[in-house]
């Protein structure tokens, strides 16, 4: 799958993981919305959820700070889809639900197309990597195995509850 990262540049260089994806030549950041071929985008903001019945083979994160992080930062071309509840492993929002980071963010929408070889390569950069996949292993299990956005958000229901 093609992974594009609009990326806006005003978080801590030093911790973004979209930059070090793209280190490796995982992933192509673009300056500029227009550059961006259009795709599934990811999009917190999104009314539908992700799921397996999403098929476009371009993959695209919004790469900024979490302040500046609005609906209307998202105007990208393409399919608009929010992750449904998983937690977060990286140093920065450790357990937080939903605030994901650019890589988790990719890896987490990969388990969920069927793409599970390309999150462990994305992830396996990062020395907390694996903690991701180990932390949502079930959840990311149950949504993969779902049918549409619907049954991805019945099978979240099961996890807000838990959180209450
Ligand atoms: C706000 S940026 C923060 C990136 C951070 N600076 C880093 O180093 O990775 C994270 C991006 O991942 C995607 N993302 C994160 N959580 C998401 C969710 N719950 N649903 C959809 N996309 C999400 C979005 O594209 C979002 O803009």
């Amino acid at each position: 799958m093609e992974i594009h990262v609009r990326y806006e540049g005003d978080d801590d260089p030093e911790k973004c993981s979209a930059r070090k994806l793209a280190r490796f030549d995982l992933t192509e950041l673009h300056q500029s919305a227009r550059p961006v071929p259009p795709g599934i985008v990811l999009n917190p903001f999104a009314e539908q959820a992700l799921s397996p019945a999403d098929t476009d083979d371009v993959l695209i994160a919004l790469d900024c700070s979490w302040e500046t992080a609005e609906s209307e930062a998202f105007q990208l071309r393409g399919t608009h889809r929010a992750l449904p509840f998983l937690v977060a492993a990286n140093p920065v929002n450790y357990g937080q639900p939903f605030q994901l980071n650019t890589v988790e963010a990719f890896a987490g929408a990969l388990c969920i197309l069927g793409e599970r070889e390309q999150a462990e390569q994305l992830l396996s950069k990062f020395r907390w990597g694996h903690t991701f996949l180990e932390l949502n292993a079930e959840p990311l299990s149950r949504y993969a195995a779902c049918e549409d956005s619907t049954a991805i958000v019945s099978v979240q229901q099961d996890y807000l509850e838990s959180e209450d």
